[in-house]
């Protein structure tokens, strides 16, 4: 009979691969911070420290053969989260009152792909990844190569909108194959981090794990890329900023409600952009009225303009509105975007314009 696949089992497993820097059993060194089992399919977290990430990428492929040794195991997944080892003190020099931390170094550019626009809010569930994913439809049928990066742990919804939700394999080259969904290349956080693990994932873990998702995918699968929409996590916090400089943004889209308090958070997360000199292409009022799909009457649930003037305020674009209509969320939940779904409606036409006024500022 076939013996289960437990946590048992792995880790006894990975207790055959030495740490690269202790020279001790991986598992005795505290390197393996989670190991979860769904269907066969094996994800494995390993602590490093950013300056060992080289190998512990060698100790990750290690713990990977080592566990698809076992029986019953169908894939083998390791993120390796780039966080300081605990206990370990930052001896760096704390920055002095009222001083910023130093920057990190520039990101490196990704191969085979050409640009990178991030999608961000100010405050979660204003329809960033709706947004997000409609936006990528649209410059998809501009007929550009478009990706889509769920880089929001906390609340990855883009495989669903899309219809991508299986676990993505591995090509050739041990890089992680994205889903393909309606000619748009697709690859989320949610597919590596088990979903009641994703809230107790620390910023270092998670940008860790974006760094990994970036560079390990591979984008250009059918060809490079000419433009990789990234879904941000909603805020502003350090987590935001220290992952907005890690990833080579070439331009922002800021997403936000006409709502008062949407907005003082989208001007939040305007200069958080701004701090770090990322150029912000425009701002989308999404929610920005209600049409009643029987009547046709308009009603302003949120209100009506604020992103508008907010956008105004600080100088940027406004690159449209979106109106508050159900059907966006229906088509969304069934993994066809409206764009796709019905070509042909208002709605789509407006996501069309947006995303022809991204592709002009791109230069795509
Ligand atoms: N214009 C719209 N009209 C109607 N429903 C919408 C619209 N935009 C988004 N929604 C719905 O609102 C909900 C939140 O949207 P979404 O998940 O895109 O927000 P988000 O800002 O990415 O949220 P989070 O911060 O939690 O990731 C979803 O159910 C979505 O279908």
């Amino acid at each position: 009979m076939l013996r289960p696949l437990t946590e048992k089992r792995v880790r006894d497993a990975l207790s055959t691969v030495l740490h690269p820097l202790t020279g001790g059993d991986i598992v005795a060194s505290g390197a393996v911070e989670h190991i979860g089992i769904k269907d066969g399919n094996v994800t494995l977290i390993l602590k490093t420290d950013p300056q060992a990430r080289e190998v512990m990428e060698k100790a990750a492929k290690g713990c990977e053969t080592a566990v698809s040794a076992l029986s019953g195991v169908k894939s083998v997944r390791t993120v390796l989260t780039a966080h300081r080892p605990t206990g370990e003190a930052d001896n760096r020099p704390p920055p002095a009152m009222g001083m910023k931390p130093p920057a990190p170094p520039p990101p490196e550019r990704l191969e085979g792909v050409r640009t990178i626009i991030a999608v961000a809010s100010g405050k979660g569930g204003v329809g960033k990844s709706t947004t997000a994913v409609n936006l990528a439809c649209a410059l998809k049928q501009r007929g550009l190569n478009v990706g889509v990066l769920d880089a929001d742990i906390y609340g990855p919804s883009i495989p669903k909108m899309l219809g991508a939700g299986e676990k993505p394999g591995f090509t050739k080259n041990d890089r992680i194959e994205p889903a393909v969904r309606h000619g748009i290349r697709a690859i989320s956080m949610g597919h590596l981090v088990p979903e009641d693990r994703a809230t107790i994932w620390r910023g270092p873990m998670v940008i860790g794990a974006v760094q990994q998702l970036l560079k390990g995918v591979a984008w250009d699968i059918d060809g490079d890329l000419d433009v990789l929409v990234v879904d941000l996590p909603p805020g502003t916090g350090d987590a935001q900023l220290t992952l907005v400089q890690t990833v080579p943004i070439d331009g922002v889209v800021l997403v936000s409600t006409p709502q008062d308090i949407a907005l003082i958070d989208a001007r939040k997360a305007y200069d958080m952009f701004d701090q770090v000199g990322i150029p912000v292409l425009g701002m989308i009022e999404n929610m920005s009225q209600f049409v009643c799909p029987d009547c046709g009457s308009k009603h302003d649930i949120f209100g009506h303009g604020g992103a508008v003037a907010t956008a105004k305020e600080k100088g940027i674009e406004v690159l449209g509105e979106i109106p508050l209509a159900p059907v966006i969320m229906r088509r969304a939940e069934t993994g066809t975007p409206i764009v796709l779904a019905d070509p042909g409606s208002e709605i789509a036409a407006r996501y069309g314009e947006i995303a022809g006024r991204i592709a002009e500022q791109i230069d795509a």
